[in-house]
């Protein structure tokens, strides 16, 4: 595999007016790695995105693709690059088939003896003949990344792929996608979905407002995450705090019931123990994952993400 980055951005700008939409961004993305961006509406993960593909320029800062760049290359920058902003665009009267054939013609007619493979690789065969129109909107998502793989691209970039889609639908996008990385291409994608990044990739990038708070693998973040918090209701929720507490686990009260955080082993002794003491439990359930939590202490407004209990800023490569 070449050493060249599949993506090099350092010092990335882009502002509109007073708002800085992607402030100093800096990441790597090597060639084979699936890579994510992650971040709350508002982050900047598409504003990025949009500097990738040349759709806007950037106020500073260097981007290098596969070792170009839109300045020295122009469009050549995006050779071997391929994916789509948001939701990928169709002419719903047209089949699936004839969409690709229409998109391979425009490419120069490369891709189109690929369009049966495509087809296969992101499970649309059977449903080729059918118009777009009547496509769910699954299928035209899993369509687009069936137009941008006509390409065969070294890199694939997605912006938000599972957005919108019902569960079935985001089942099936993560099982391509994480397809697609075993088969050695480089992955880019924008999430705001911490569990969507933990399942499908091997490498973050998280912002807030244009703001990098996180750089780094997921093995590192979650090494960085707090406990597992449960939810439980009980019988006396007063005194089940009281325990919970005594136990040395992090509790939270709730408007009905309480969070509790802390080792699985703990918690399963304050349950035994709760039952000893008459107290009945009505309901326990699992908060938001470890990683989950993270995310929204790194990312929600409130928060500080230098704070020395999330000491992870700028932990870039
Ligand atoms: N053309 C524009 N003009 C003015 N402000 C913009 C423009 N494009 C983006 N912004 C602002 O830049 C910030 C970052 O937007 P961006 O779309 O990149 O965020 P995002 O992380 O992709 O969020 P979302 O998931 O909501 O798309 C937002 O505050 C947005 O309102």
């Amino acid at each position: 595999m070449s050493d060249v980055l599949a993506v090099d951005a350092v010092g990335l700008t882009k502002t509109y007016g007073t708002l800085t939409a992607v402030d100093r961004l800096s990441l790597q993305v090597g060639q084979g790695e699936v890579y994510g961006v992650l971040g709350p509406n508002g982050a900047g993960k598409t504003t990025f995105l949009r500097m990738l593909f040349g759709l806007i320029r950037p106020d500073a800062g260097t981007l290098h693709i596969l070792g170009r760049t839109w300045d020295e290359h122009g469009i050549r920058a995006l050779d071997g690059v391929a994916g789509f902003i948001e939701s990928p665009k169709f002419y719903p009267g047209l089949t699936g088939r004839k969409n690709l054939q229409l998109l391979a013609g425009l490419d120069g007619g490369a891709g189109r003896s690929r369009i049966d493979e495509v087809l296969e690789t992101v499970d649309l065969r059977g449903r080729e003949r059918d118009k777009v129109g009547g496509y769910s909107f699954g299928m035209r998502q899993r369509l687009g990344v069936a137009a941008s793989l006509l390409r065969d691209p070294r890199l694939l970039v997605l912006d938000e792929p599972a957005n919108g889609l019902d569960p079935a639908g985001i089942r099936d996008m993560r099982a391509l996608v994480k397809r697609l990385a075993g088969s050695g291409l480089t992955v880019l994608l924008s999430s705001h979905d911490m569990a969507e990044v933990e399942e499908i990739c091997d490498d973050v990038t998280i912002m807030r407002t244009g703001a990098v708070v996180y750089h780094g693998s997921i093995a590192a973040l979650r090494a960085k995450a707090p406990e597992q918090a449960h939810e439980i209701h009980t019988t006396d929720d007063e005194r089940a705090a009281l325990l919970a507490r005594a136990a040395e686990l992090e509790v939270t009260r709730l408007d009905d019931g309480l969070a509790v955080r802390g080792p699985q082993p703990q918690i399963d002794a304050l349950v035994a123990q709760l039952i000893g003491e008459g107290i009945a439990l009505r309901r326990l359930t699992r908060r938001e994952t470890p990683l989950e939590a993270l995310f929204f202490m790194l990312t929600e407004p409130d928060t500080d993400p230098a704070a020395p209990e999330l000491a992870i800023t700028g932990a870039a490569r």
